[in-house]
Formats: C-alpha cells, sequence, structure tokens
C-alpha cells in the first residue's frame, strides 16, 4: 500500500483540528466584535461626558453672567455715581438675596473694602483677605472671577465675581460679590447624569470648586496630576485619568471662555468595562460552548467511525481466513457500502471456493477437498484414539452401461447414484466425494467396523433399489455398486494414503467375488501382514 508523504494524524485529531479550523474565524470575529464595541462604548462614553460637560458649563456661565450682570447694574446706580454710599448700600443689601450671594463688597483702588453688605454702613471693615485677584479688575477694566480662597470670616470656600465702578470713564471702584461654593454644588445636584458620573467644577488653577459626589472632602483641593495638565495646556477634550478618591474614568473636559473655569465630567472606565466584558462573556461563553460541542460531536463521530472501521476489519480477516463475516448495522451509509462490498466479495469466495472444492457433474466433494478433509481428520482420530472409516465405491459395469446408452446417460445415472449416495452422510463431519470416473470416497469419523460396514450396505441397498435399468445382459440388469471398506486407527505408523490402498484391496476383493457387494475389514499394515 502506497503511504502518502507527510505527517500522519488519528481521525481523532484531524476532526479536532477540523473543530478548531470551524471555530478559529469565529473566535477572530469575537475578537474583533468586542473591539469594535469597547471602541463603540468609549466613543459614546466620552460623547456623553461631553455632552454633560458643555451643558453644565453653559448653566454655570449662565448662573455667573446673571450675578455679572446685576453687579454691573448695581455698579451704574444711582446712589454709587452720586458717592451716596447710604443710599447704595441700602441698593446692595436689597440685591444680595435676588442675585443668590452671600454679599456685596465695594472696593476702592487700593481693594480697602469701602461697604459691605455684611456690616453696617460706618462699622469698621476687614482690612485684609480681599482676594488679591481682584486688583485685575481695576487694571484690565474687566469683569473678573477669582480663584477659590478660605474665607478668614466666615471660614467657608468661597469666591469672588468683581465688576469695574466707572465714574466719567475711569475705574474709580470695584464692586464685587462673594459667594460660597453652594450655588456651584446646588447646580450640579439639579443635573441629571448616570449613577457612578463624577462632575466637578475647577477654577482657573485646577482646584476643584465643587462636586457632584462627596464634595466636602475635594473642595479647596488640586485635582488630579493628568488633569491639571491637561486644563493647563489648555486643551479641552477627553482623557483617562482618576478622579480625586481613585476612581479610574474616562473624563471630558469643557473650559469657560467667559470666566476661565473648567467642567470635567467623569464616568468610570469599570461602568464600561462591565458591559464590555458582559457582551464579552456572552460571546466567548457561545464560542467555548460550540467549540465543547463540536469537540463531543466530534468525538462521538470518531467513535462512530472508529467502531465501523474496526467492524470492517474483522470482516476483511475473517474474509482472509475463510470464515463466515458478521456485519453489525453500520451507521455510515460510505462505511455501509465497503461492508456490503465485503459481503459480496464473501458470497464470490463462497462460490469459487465451493467450485474448487466440488464436483462439477454431481455436486460432490472434489478429490482435492476429500484428501484435504482427509489429512484433517487424521491427526483429530489420532488424538483423541478414534477410529476412521474409509468407503471406495465403485459402480459396476459402468463402461458397459456408457458404451450402450451413450455418456448423457451414463451422466445422469452418476447423478443419481452420488444423490443417493450423500443421503447416507447423517453426521456433520461425514463426507463423500467423487475420486473420480465411477468411483466415489466416503470417510466416516469416529466410525468402527461394524457401523462402516452397516453404512456401505445401506448405500449398496438404496443404489439397488434406484433400480436403474442396465441394458447388458451379462450383468445383474440394474446398476448395482461394489464397496471396499477399511477401518483404521490412525498412528504415526501408518498413513491416509496407506489406509486408502486397503480399502481399495478390499473394493478389487469386492469386484472379484462378483460384484454388487461390500468387502472389509480392519486396517492392517502391509509390512506385518
Ligand atoms: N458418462 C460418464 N462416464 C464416465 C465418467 N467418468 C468416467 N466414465 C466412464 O466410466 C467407465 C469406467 O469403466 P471401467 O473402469 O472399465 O469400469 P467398469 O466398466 O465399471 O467395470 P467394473 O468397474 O470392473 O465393473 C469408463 O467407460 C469411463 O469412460 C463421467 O463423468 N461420465
Amino acid at each position: 500500500m502506497k503511504r502518502g508523504i507527510g505527517k500522519r494524524h488519528s481521525l481523532r485529531t484531524r476532526l479536532f483540528m477540523l473543530v478548531g479550523l470551524c471555530i478559529l474565524p469565529a473566535a477572530l470575529g469575537a475578537i474583533e466584535f468586542i473591539r469594535q464595541d469597547f471602541l463603540e462604548r468609549r466613543a459614546r462614553t466620552t460623547e456623553s461626558t461631553a455632552l454633560l460637560a458643555r451643558k453644565v458649563m453653559a448653566d454655570l456661565d449662565r448662573e455667573l453672567a446673571g450675578i455679572e450682570t446685576g453687579l454691573k447694574v448695581l455698579a451704574t446706580s444711582r446712589g454709587l455715581q452720586n458717592g451716596d454710599l447710604a443710599t447704595f448700600h441700602r441698593e446692595a443689601e436689597a440685591a444680595v438675596a435676588p442675585m443668590g450671594v452671600l454679599n456685596l463688597v465695594l472696593l476702592d483702588a487700593e481693594l480697602r473694602q469701602l461697604l459691605n453688605t455684611h456690616t453696617h454702613l460706618g462699622a469698621a471693615l476687614p482690612e485684609r483677605g480681599n482676594p488679591p485677584q481682584l486688583a485685575g479688575v481695576l487694571t484690565h477694566g474687566e469683569t473678573v472671577l477669582t480663584d477659590v480662597f478660605l474665607s478668614e470670616r466666615t471660614g467657608l470656600y468661597m469666591v469672588a465675581l468683581g465688576v469695574p465702578v466707572q465714574r466719567a470713564g475711569t475705574i474709580v471702584a470695584v464692586l464685587a460679590s462673594g459667594m460660597t461654593t453652594e450655588p456651584f454644588q446646588r447646580l450640579l445636584n439639579d443635573q441629571y447624569f448616570p449613577d457612578g458620573w463624577t462632575v466637578t467644577v475647577l477654577d482657573s488653577r485646577g482646584v476643584i470648586v465643587s462636586r457632584s459626589h462627596t464634595p466636602e472632602p475635594f473642595i479647596g483641593t488640586m485635582a488630579q496630576r493628568p488633569l491639571l495638565d491637561f486644563i493647563r495646556s489648555g486643551r479641552q477634550g477627553s482623557l483617562d485619568t482618576r478622579t480625586n478618591d481613585g476612581t479610574p474614568v474616562i473624563a471630558s473636559i469643557v473650559q469657560s471662555p467667559l470666566y476661565g473655569w473648567t467642567v470635567a465630567v467623569g464616568a468610570p472606565k469599570s461602568l464600561m468595562m462591565n458591559d464590555v466584558l458582559n457582551s464579552a462573556f456572552w460571546i466567548v461563553g457561545t464560542i467555548v460552548l460550540a467549540f465543547v460541542l463540536g469537540l463531543f460531536f466530534a468525538l462521538r463521530l470518531t467513535r462512530g467511525i472508529l467502531c465501523s472501521i474496526r467492524h470492517l476489519d474483522i470482516a476483511a480477516r475473517s474474509l482472509l481466513a475463510g470464515r463466515p463475516i458478521e456485519l453489525p448495522v453500520i451507521p455510515f451509509r460510505e462505511v455501509e457500502s465497503i461492508g456490503e462490498a465485503l459481503l459480496e466479495a464473501e458470497r464470490g469466495f463462497i462460490s469459487i471456493r465451493h467450485r474448487a472444492d466440488h464436483d462439477g457433474l454431481t455436486g460432490l466433494a472434489n478429490r482435492r477437498c476429500f484428501d484435504e478433509r482427509l489429512r484433517a481428520e487424521w491427526p483429530h482420530a489420532q488424538r483423541h484414539h478414534q477410529p476412521l472409516a474409509l468407503l471406495m465405491i465403485d459402480i459396476d459395469h459402468f463402461k458397459a452401461y456408457n458404451d450402450r446408452l451413450g455418456h448423457l446417460a451414463g451422466d445422469v445415472c452418476l447423478k443419481r447414484i452420488a444423490a443417493t449416495l450423500q443421503t447416507h452422510m447423517r453426521r456433520p463431519y461425514d463426507i463423500v466425494a467423487r475420486y473420480g470416473g465411477e468411483e466415489f470416497v466416503c470417510l466416516l469419523p469416529e466410525c468402527d467396523l461394524g457401523g462402516a460396514l452397516e453404512r456401505a450396505e445401506s448405500m449398496r441397498a438404496a443404489v439397488e433399489e434406484l433400480a436403474i435399468p442396465h441394458p447388458d445382459p451379462g450383468t445383474a440388469g440394474i446398476m448395482t455398486l461394489s464397496i471396499g471398506v477399511t477401518v483404521i486407527n490412525a498412528s504415526p505408523s501408518n498413513t491416509p494414503e496407506a489406509a486408502l490402498r486397503m480399502a481399495d484391496q478390499f473394493l478389487y476383493r469386492a469386484k472379484h467375488a462378483g460384484r454388487n457387494q461390500i468387502r472389509g475389514g480392519w486396517f492392517v499394515d502391509a509390512d506385518s501382514a
């Protein structure tokens, strides 16, 4: 048999490889899907945080713009313009609550307090604690929102918004509002955003002004380094960072062009990763399940195929050994057809074997077959000390029959006599064979002389009873048999051929005695006879 070049794998390995190959594209597709899913969710998260940051910033700007407008209106009030501080003090006091601020302060060009709604007009005013950033109002003439600072007087974190007070086109004072971080905190509390997200308002230095979650410990503290760097670079957009309480987030940053503050919205990475991992779990789980199922069915298929192949192998070996083939139900059509081919081969083999072992005319075993059987029975008889009976049978005056009636009639006669002899084979190991021409030979294992003579006599009588007419006047008028019988105890000192010769001698004696009779006796070694 030609063997292919290259590695040879078992069927099971091949099938497992096939399952793996089938799963591979799905696994690669799943990896790509999970990657895309991650990127998509990240983009969505970034977009949502940016939207929220813009909205919070817009609300914050609106809130501050409202206060700024109120301050600017007050800065042009009649009392202030006329230098009537008593009137202005009343106006300012009335404006504190609607503006939603803590107090209003009027500062001169040296940033000394001239008026404070916290104190009565004329009472001593604090000389320190005014945020120096308010000086910017005097130098630039523009609104200034200070960074968050700790107020000595209130002990609260505060911010101040200052606007210039002009008289005849000259900046003469600063009108500022003091605010706690509370309004900004309220602004954040009014926002709607997903659980776990953190919204933080930072001043221009990156110090936390308000925070959506647990603000107290964090207000007045610096934001995390990556966020600070991002803010200081003046960029807007998103980055991966941590909140001050250490939660890793995807953060979006928006800076106010009006007031220089920043709003940062952070969505915890874990929330997004949970969603990604959740969908990845189902995808990977499905693929693993498909893989395991594939392996399971491949294993079952392998077992089925190997089992079928084993049956075929056993059948082929039985065929070679000449034993009958037995094939169970085979579940595979292709393998089943090989099994059918083997069964057909067996039928052909049996037919050839039958033709090789049997005589074509009479259907009896032929001489070759007989010799084989005799050689097979010989050691058996020897081992078990059982006698073997041999009968040499010859049709009397067959030549004359042929001569008178022709060969075809002779053939018919031969067939009838052969069939009659066959009916006398009673035990499975008895065999009668056509030995040649009109001569037959019979082997009766485990049969003594009495039994053999009896069987020979019944054969002779049966043929006589057939009463096949013999047209030759020099005969008995019907077809008859002469039989020579010998019974032998097989031993190493004698041979099957010697036994056959002895049976032939007894046949000769039967012929000589007048035909249609039997002669027989125990085998006697020619040398000792
Ligand atoms: N029709 C037919 N005749 C056969 C066949 N084989 C052998 N014969 C004939 O059988 C005859 C045997 O003749 P012989 O050996 O002289 O024996 P016999 O005439 O029976 O004489 P005895 O045996 O002495 O009684 C021969 O004429 C063979 O031609 C066969 O297959 N068919």
